[in-house]
C-alpha cells in the first residue's frame, strides 16, 4: 500500500438513509482516522490498499414497510390527548427511536435489518401528557419504551415488545427551577447535555444568578444524550473522579410510574428509610418515564483548570500511582485516565506523538513503546485547590517511576474528547469494527480482571485490546475494555462480546460502571449480583409496573427467561 490515506467517504448523509440512522452524532461531521492509526490497521490486519475502499455506507433511503399495529382508537386517544403533530406513526420516524448506538443496532442498520420497531412515537409537552399517555397505555395493555437521545450502548430502547416510544427531546428539555441558595437545577428529562451546560455557564445573564455554574457531568457522548437517560442508566461523566457519577449529583427526581407520580424531596441527605432516589436511579425505563430532575452544581472555574501527563514503565506501577492518587487524601484529579501498554501505543499514534525520535528517547529512560503506560487528566476546583491536586500527584507519578510528557499530549485528549466516536463510522466503513465494554473493579482485582479479559479477547487472532482505567475511587476504578477487529458478521460478533462478557463476570468484576444493563447485558446480571437482589429489583418492578408495560422484553433481567434473553437470533424482520 502506498502512504497516501484511504479516501475516506465525506459526502453529504441524506436525511431518510439508512447512513443517518447509524452515524454518530451530527449529519456531515466526521473525524477521520489519521496516517497512524491507518498503518496500525494495515499491520493489524494485513489489509491492502483495496481493502480500504468504503463499502456499504447505507447512502439508500431507509425504507421500513411495517404499518402501525396500534388500533384506531387507541391512536385517536392518543392524538386527542398529545394533539395530532405529536402522535406520528410513518415507518421511518419508528425507525429512528427503534435503536440506539449499540454496535449490534448498527451492525443491524448497515444490513439493512429492521426489527422491534415501535408501533408509534409519541412526543409528550409536559407531565400531564406523560401520565395520560401511561393511563392509555395502562388501560389497552400498549408497552411503552422511553426515547432519551438514544445513545444507548446496551439496547436500552430497543421496543422489543413493540408499543409506544416515548420521545422526551421534543418538548421536555426545559428548565423548571433554579434555587443559586441551594445552588440547584431542575429541569425537564429530555434536556440535553450542552443545553444544560450552556444555561449554567451563563447563568448570570441567563437566570439572574450571581455566578457561573457547571453541572460537572461530561460522557463522551455529551452532545447527544440527555439528562433523563444520564439518570436512569446511572451514567458517569469523563471528570467524574472530582465530580462524582450521576448518582453524586442528583438531588431529587420526579418519575411517572403506572402506580402513580413519585416525587423525592430536594434535602441534601435524609435518614428517612432506604434512599428512594437511588430506586429510581438506574430504573432504565423499566419502572416510569422520569420527567424532572433537580441537580446540585458546581461554581463554574475554568480558569482553575490544571492538566498534567505522565509515562510509567508499566501498568503496574501506573495503577499503583493511581491508586496512591485517589487514597493519599492530598485532592483529586477531575478527568484521570490510565491507558495500558496497546491503548497507549495506540493513542499516541492517534494523538500524533509516535514519533520515532521521541520514542528511541523514552526507550532510553525505562519507557518503552509496548510497556509504557500513559496517565492523563486535570485537576480542577479553585485556583489554590487546583494547584494542590496537581503539586500531590506529580510527587506520587515521580515516586512510581513516571515521567513527565508534552503538554500537547492532554490537549490532544481534549481536543478529541466528543470527537473520537465519529472514527467508528469510517471504520465500519472498511469492515473493521469497534466496540467497548467497561467494568468496575476493586484495586485488589484489577490485575486480574485486566488480564483475564485481555486474554479472552485476544484469543481472537488479529484483535486489538485496549483498556484504560478512567473514574476511579480510593476503593478501584472503573476499567474501559475497547476491542478493535475485522469482522462484520453479526453472529461472529454477538458470539465474541458474549465471550467477553463471561470474561468480565468470571474475573469478579460488575457487568456495567455506566453504561447500565439495558436488555444486552441482562443475562449476566443474577450471576453477579445474586437471586435475592435480582428478586428484590422485580418486587419493585411489580409494584411500579405491575402489568409489566414498561420497557419490557429483557430489561435489567426483569422478565423473559434467561435462555430466552440470551438466545436472542437476530433474522429480519420479526416483530414489526
Ligand atoms: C460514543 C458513545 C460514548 C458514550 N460515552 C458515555 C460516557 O462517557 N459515560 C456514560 O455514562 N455513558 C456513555 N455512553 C452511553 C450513553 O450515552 C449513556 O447511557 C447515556 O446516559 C444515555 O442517555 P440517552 O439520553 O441517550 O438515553 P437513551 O439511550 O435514549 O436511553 C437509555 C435508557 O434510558 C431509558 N430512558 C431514557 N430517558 C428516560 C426517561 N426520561 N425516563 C425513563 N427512562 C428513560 C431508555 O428507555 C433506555 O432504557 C456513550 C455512548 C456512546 C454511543
Amino acid at each position: 500500500m502506498t502512504d497516501a490515506l484511504p479516501k475516506w467517504f465525506d459526502g453529504p448523509v441524506p436525511e431518510a438513509s439508512w447512513r443517518a440512522l447509524l452515524k454518530w452524532g451530527s449529519l456531515n461531521e466526521s473525524k477521520h482516522p489519521n496516517a497512524g492509526l491507518v498503518r496500525l490497521m494495515q499491520r493489524t490486519f494485513g489489509m491492502s490498499e483495496a481493502d480500504f475502499a468504503p463499502r456499504n455506507l447505507g447512502l439508500e433511503p431507509a425504507v421500513v414497510d411495517a404499518p402501525s399495529r396500534l388500533p384506531e382508537e387507541t391512536l385517536a386517544a392518543f392524538r386527542e390527548l398529545l394533539g395530532p403533530e405529536n402522535v406520528v406513526t410513518d415507518g421511518l420516524s419508528r425507525l429512528r427511536v427503534a435503536y440506539g448506538k449499540t454496535m449490534l443496532d448498527l451492525l443491524r442498520l448497515r444490513q439493512g435489518i429492521v426489527e422491534h420497531l415501535p408501533d408509534a412515537v409519541l412526543h409528550p409537552r409536559d407531565r400531564h401528557d406523560v401520565e395520560g399517555i401511561v393511563a392509555i397505555c395502562g388501560r389497552h395493555g400498549i408497552p411503552l419504551t422511553p426515547f432519551g437521545g438514544g445513545t444507548s450502548v446496551t439496547r436500552g430502547v430497543e421496543c422489543v415488545k413493540g408499543g409506544v416510544s416515548l420521545d422526551l427531546r421534543t418538548h421536555m428539555n426545559k428548565v423548571i427551577g433554579f434555587n443559586e441558595v441551594d445552588q440547584t437545577i431542575t429541569v425537564e428529562a429530555g434536556m440535553y447535555g450542552p443545553e444544560l451546560e450552556q444555561v449554567l455557564n451563563r447563568a448570570p445573564e441567563l437566570l439572574g444568578a450571581r455566578r457561573a455554574y457547571t453541572c460537572g457531568h461530561f460522557p463522551q457522548s455529551f452532545e447527544f444524550a440527555t439528562v433523563g437517560g444520564w439518570v436512569v442508566t446511572r451514567g458517569a461523566g469523563q471528570n467524574s473522579t472530582y465530580y462524582g457519577k450521576i448518582e453524586d449529583l442528583v438531588l431529587a427526581q420526579e418519575m411517572v410510574t403506572p402506580r402513580g407520580v413519585i416525587r423525592t424531596q430536594a434535602h441534601p441527605a435524609a435518614a428517612t428509610g432506604p434512599d428512594p432516589d437511588q430506586i429510581l436511579m438506574g430504573s432504565e425505563g423499566a419502572f416510569g418515564v422520569l420527567t424532572q430532575v433537580t441537580l446540585r452544581l458546581h461554581r463554574h472555574l475554568p480558569e482553575a483548570l490544571r492538566r498534567f501527563s505522565y509515562l510509567f514503565p508499566d501498568f503496574a506501577l501506573a495503577t499503583a500511582a493511581a491508586r496512591e492518587c485517589l487514597q493519599s487524601e492530598g485532592g483529586r484529579p477531575s478527568v484521570f485516565r490510565v491507558s495500558d501498554a496497546e491503548e497507549t501505543d495506540v493513542v499516541m499514534k492517534l494523538y500524533g506523538v509516535d514519533r520515532p525520535w521521541a520514542n528511541a528517547l523514552s526507550s532510553l529512560v525505562g519507557l518503552k513503546p509496548g510497556s509504557r503506560c500513559l496517565m492523563l487528566g486535570t485537576t480542577g476546583g479553585t485556583e489554590a485547590l487546583s494547584k494542590v491536586a496537581r503539586k500531590n500527584l506529580g510527587r506520587i507519578c515521580r515516586r512510581f517511576g513516571g515521567r513527565a510528557t508534552s503538554g500537547l499530549v492532554t490537549r490532544a485528549w481534549e481536543h478529541g474528547r466528543f470527537r473520537d466516536p465519529y472514527l467508528r463510522d469510517d471504520l465500519q466503513d472498511v469492515g473493521i469494527l469497534i466496540d467497548t465494554l467497561e467494568c468496575t473493579v476493586t484495586w485488589d482485582t484489577l490485575e486480574r480482571v485486566h488480564r483475564g479479559v485481555r486474554a479472552a479477547a485476544k484469543d481472537r487472532p488479529r484483535t486489538i485490546c485496549m483498556t484504560h482505567l478512567s473514574h476511579a475511587y480510593p476503593q478501584g476504578a472503573n476499567l474501559y475494555f475497547i476491542f478493535i477487529a475485522r469482522m462484520d458478521d453479526i453472529g461472529d460478533y454477538l458470539a465474541y462480546q458474549a465471550e467477553i462478557l463471561d470474561a468480565i463476570l468470571a474475573h469478579g468484576a460488575t457487568m456495567s460502571h455506566h453504561h447500565g444493563i439495558g436488555k444486552m447485558t441482562a443475562p449476566w446480571l443474577e450471576a453477579q449480583i445474586g437471586t435475592e437482589q435480582l428478586e428484590l429489583f422485580r418486587a419493585l418492578k411489580r409494584h411500579f409496573d405491575p402489568a409489566n408495560l414498561m420497557n419490557p422484553g429483557g430489561t435489567l433481567a426483569l422478565d423473559l427467561p434467561d435462555a430466552e434473553r440470551r438466545g436472542w437470533i437476530v433474522s429480519g424482520i420479526q416483530n414489526c
